[in-house]
């Protein structure tokens, strides 16, 4: 059911709340086994809620989201719930207080059930990289769910959830939604507040909602959206009416197309199927103008540059003293002590530029708290994580600073220029969400430039700041859903979910 459906029914008591948390529960017990979209959940919170919430129903003081039982993505903080990022390094982590998001969220009255599985620190666009292992895509196991929102896009498609919270830094919440065939909404930066989002990289991360239709996501965004004085990035631009928006959408709006967005590497069913829904909303009255983004070339790369140096920094706090796994340190001091012992037996039988070489191996041989927090961090992180952390090192390092890290902070620029460029004649940009259907799993997971390409449609919008809306568009013969993509100038979310919700209208 969608929210609108279960506000209906459960404010004219035709539905109990308690029916509608044990309906999720069921679907939870029955699908998550196979799915692994959840990696905690906490049942009786929910009934217990579902009690607490029915109580205001019944004496008609009850919330905007009353009712709605909701899954959270593994990376937002909630109040005395574990917060893993889907890492071994947060395994035992628990949250002292709620994010602003789930604080906005609670107050309305949703139920919230359960935590989501995601890529470690978000990072992926596949949702493989896990310390709970892969989610699997409910509409053919064998596929990825996409990433690294993929928790949160199959819970809403495997209905385990009305609607869900993922965050988006380069992707994460619009390329699942289009691999699971639900809506996923990545607001404007700053539009949401991060506070209570462990930070990955800071510049580029959002929390937006996955739903079942672009209504649903407009309801939970305006409950999330606003500014916080938690968050200094977040804006003090008002709200619009998001909810009006995507229930009274104009026809005769003008959507960018470029070409950047449609060539080499796109499916082609997936092309045609987009270039289809494209015409049907031209002869409802849309203006389709051609629109030019020359650096969207670019955008990859300046991406994972640009991530990566942030992703470098924010996650030096996890050093195993003040956050995080902490290796043994019996273990660890055992090591030091062999390694120590063995380079002095070489010592002594070494002779002319070995000794000296020995010798400075044996002064630079890591003091315990350095030896600790390199175990700590090599035992706590994944691969992918410590790929990026390296990545993000070396551009910020003093002697690649500015080849690096400095000239992708420029062709970012160049990036938003574009689009302030094409926004000033259109309203949107289409383009498909993501190039191809959900793939198999495992097939990307050794050639991280592969999974880096699956971005790159939805990457450009967080470089710019902008916001964007996957919406389900239609299903291949392969079986598997895909997504169209509307993107809008910054704090401009009642255009994308206006063009989204012509696109279900002419599906429908
Ligand atoms: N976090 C995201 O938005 C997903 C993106 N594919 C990344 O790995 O960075």
């Amino acid at each position: 059911m969608t929210i609108s459906e279960t506000r209906e029914k459960v404010l004219s008591g035709e539905t109990k709340l308690r029916d509608i948390v044990e309906h999720y529960i069921r679907q939870i017990e029955d699908q998550n086994p196979k799915v692994n979209a959840y990696v905690d959940t906490d049942f009786d919170a929910a009934r217990t809620r579902a009690e607490e919430v029915q109580k205001k129903i019944d004496n008609g003081t009850s919330g905007k989201l009353a009712g709605v039982v909701m899954g959270i993505k593994d990376v937002i903080s909630e109040r005395g719930k574990k917060l893993t990022c889907a890492s071994k390094m947060l395994e035992s982590f628990e949250s002292v207080y709620d994010a602003t998001v789930i604080e906005r969220l609670k107050n309305e009255d949703a139920i919230l059930i359960g935590r989501l599985n995601m890529d470690e620190f978000a990072m992926g666009s596949a949702n493989e990289y896990s310390n709970f292992g892969p989610v699997k895509n409910p509409h053919d196991p064998t596929k990825v769910p996409g990433g690294s929102s993929g928790g949160s896009a199959a819970a809403v498609a495997a209905d385990m959830a009305m609607v869900t919270l993922g965050s988006d830094t380069g992707g994460s919440i619009r390329q699942p939604a289009s691999y699971c065939g639900v809506v996923g909404l990545k607001p404007t930066y700053g539009r949401v507040s991060r506070y209570g989002l462990v930070a990955f990289a800071s510049s580029f991360d959002c929390i937006g909602p996955l739903a079942h239709s672009v209504e649903d996501a407009a309801r939970v965004l305006e409950v999330i959206a606003g500014f916080d004085e938690m968050d200094n990035t977040s804006s003090q631009i008002e709200k619009e009416d998001y909810v009006y928006a995507a229930q009274n959408p104009r026809k005769n709006i003008k959507i960018g197309v470029p070409d950047e967005f449609f060539g080499e590497g796109l499916d082609e069913e997936i092309k045609t199927g987009v270039n289809k829904v494209l015409e049907d909303l031209e002869a409802d009255g849309a203006e389709l103008v051609p629109v030019k983004l020359p650096h969207t070339k670019y955008g990859i790369a300046t991406y994972y540059v640009l991530a990566t140096a942030e992703a470098s920094s924010n996650l030096a706090r996890y050093d195993g003293i003040r956050y995080g796994h902490r290796a043994d340190k019996d273990e660890m001091l055992d090591e030091l002590k062999k390694e120590e012992k063995a380079l002095k037996e070489q010592f002594e039988i070494a002779e002319g530029d070995a000794k000296v070489e020995i010798q400075e191996k044996l002064a630079k041989l890591d003091t315990p708290l350095i030896r600790l927090y390199k175990k700590s961090r090599t035992e706590g992180f994944g691969d992918e994580v410590k790929r990026r952390i390296m990545l993000g090192t070396y551009v910020l390092s003093a002697g690649y600073y500015d080849a690096y890290y400095g000239k992708a902070q420029k062709v970012r620029r160049l990036i938003q220029d574009d689009y302030k460029e094409a926004f000033k004649n259109v309203d949107v940009i289409v383009s498909p969400t993501a190039p191809t259907t959900a793939f198999e799993l495992g097939s990307k997971q050794d050639d991280p430039i592969q999974m880096y390409l699956n971005d790159v449609y939805t990457i450009s919008a967080n470089l710019a700041g902008i916001c964007g809306i996957s919406v389900p568009v239609g299903t291949h013969s392969n079986g598997l859903p895909y997504g169209i993509q509307f993107v809008a100038d910054s704090f401009q979310e009642t255009k994308i979910l206006n063009a989204g919700r012509l696109v279900e209208l002419k599906l429908s």
